[in-house]
């Protein structure tokens, strides 16, 4: 075997779980799916997970003319993952050796190890040829109708090109800190692109803490919301904090409210890595009372946005939960909006690409609350397209937008005035 079947493996186990138990990938990250892997390996089986995900389509367009039968998921899998790597150059013999000595071992299938030789030395020979000339992937029918339903058919093809495409790494200084190091290209909303980014925490000043990862999208609720030294601010929903670390650098005094008490220890990890603080409260948003001047929910919702840099979101979901996070997207908007004192503020956000989780939110909260208004005159300072300002004066991102600059990620939000 080769020095990459470990990572092969469990790329064919992730993969099992993510397409056959509805699993996101971050569930078996966090319940240790990578913990025995070198951090060689770990790497290179993330990154092949996800290229295998992004790719799936193609891969079993590839694989179809050479399969007569069905064939069990976890060989499917494997089929699946040498086609990518085989497909995108990698050496024949290496590939096929490994899936073939992967499937040999194991426990009820390795009777099928002769097909996944056969199948894969015919995709070796005729598959990269044929790759090129395949669609881009399409997301499931699913999350495409209604998708293309908001944005139109056009639009749909550009989103699943950025999907298929990946994402870059996006960077977030803190003020007056020195990002010269990391070279990159500095995006007209303020963060910091990286196209090739490696390990992230060997890059220069992570371990001072100058910098977080946080898309270009999700820095900015926080920049909406302008949160000033000495104002009360309460961030709902707030783990893994990259919007609390934004919040707390302008110098407020912060209170970070989330369910998670696993993502709240990130939180505070992130909080002392970057020498900042706020207080932390694990608990429910809907809970929570105070008055505060400003506040940012940023709602848990389906996470449509983020496919980009999760693949494994359309195939591990189906939409069934959807409707129950819309419908708790809206009890926290109007119980964050009582948390909002007269005169103050408020960022509703998600990371999603429906507008039930967005604009729809937005229009119904402004007939419910007549002291509720949109401050449109925020957005334009911020850098963005104006054509992505939407016509209840919230801002829509797509993953489709900035293509020649690498993607945004999908994100909805809107600064809400209250009043005095
Ligand atoms: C989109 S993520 C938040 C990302 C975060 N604001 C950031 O910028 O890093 C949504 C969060 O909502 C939390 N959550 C879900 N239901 C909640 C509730 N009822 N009250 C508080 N937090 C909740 C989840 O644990 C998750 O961390």
């Amino acid at each position: 075997m080769s020095d990459g079947t470990q990572a092969r493996r469990t790329v064919i186990y992730l993969l099992d779980q993510v397409l056959g138990e509805g699993r996101l990938l971050a569930e078996c990250y966090a319940a240790g799916a990578l913990e025995r892997l070198t951090p060689e390996d770990r790497a290179r089986t993330q990154r092949l997970t996800l290229q295998t995900l992004r790719s799936l389509e193609r891969a079993d367009r590839v694989l179809q003319k050479h399969l007569k039968k069905s064939t069990p998921l976890t060989v499917q899998n494997a089929l699946r993952l040498g086609a990518v790597e085989l497909c995108h150059g990698a050496a024949a013999h290496g590939v096929v050796n490994d899936m073939v000595a992967i499937i040999s071992k194991h426990r009820r299938h390795g009777q099928l190890k002769g097909l996944v030789n056969a199948v894969l030395r015919k995709v070796a020979e005729q598959g990269p040829a044929e790759w090129a000339k395949l669609r881009v992937p399409r997301l499931p029918k699913w999350l495409r109708k209604p998708l293309a339903e908001a944005w139109g058919a056009e639009a749909m093809l550009e989103i699943e090109a950025a999907h298929y495409a990946g994402a870059p790494l996006d960077i977030t200084g803190k003020p007056g800190a020195d990002l010269t190091p990391l070279g990159g290209t500095a995006l007209a909303t303020g963060s910091l692109r990286l196209q090739e980014a490696g390990q992230v925490s060997a890059l220069a000043g992570y371990g001072a803490g100058d910098w977080w990862v946080q898309d270009a999208a999700a820095a900015l609720p926080a920049q909406m919301l302008q949160a000033k030294a000495g104002e009360r601010v309460l961030d709902l929903c707030a783990a893994p904090g990259g919007k609390t670390m934004q919040m707390a650098a302008s110098g407020a005094s912060v209170t970070a409210v989330d369910t998670s008490a696993a993502r709240m220890e990130r939180l505070q990890e992130n909080l002392t890595r970057t020498g900042l603080t706020a207080d932390l409260v694990v608990g429910d948003a809907l809970e929570q009372n105070g008055q505060f001047d400003a506040v940012l929910l940023d709602a848990p919702c389906s996470a449509t946005g983020t496919i980009r840099r999760h693949p494994d979101l359309p195939h591990a979901k189906d939409g069934s939960a959807f409707g129950a996070l819309i419908e708790l997207q809206a009890q926290m908007l109007a119980h964050a909006w009582s948390l909002v004192k007269p005169g103050g503020r408020m960022v509703f956000c998600t990371c999603s690409l429906l507008p039930d989780e967005g604009e729809c939110q937005v229009e119904e909260a402004l007939e419910m609350f007549p002291d509720m208004t949109v401050d449109r005159d925020v957005l334009p300072p911020l850098g963005i397209d104006p054509a992505w300002i939407t016509e209840e004066g919230g801002l829509r991102l797509r993953p489709d937008y900035w293509p020649q600059q690498g993607g945004i990620d999908g994100f909805y939000m809107a600064l809400l005035r209250k009043s005095a």
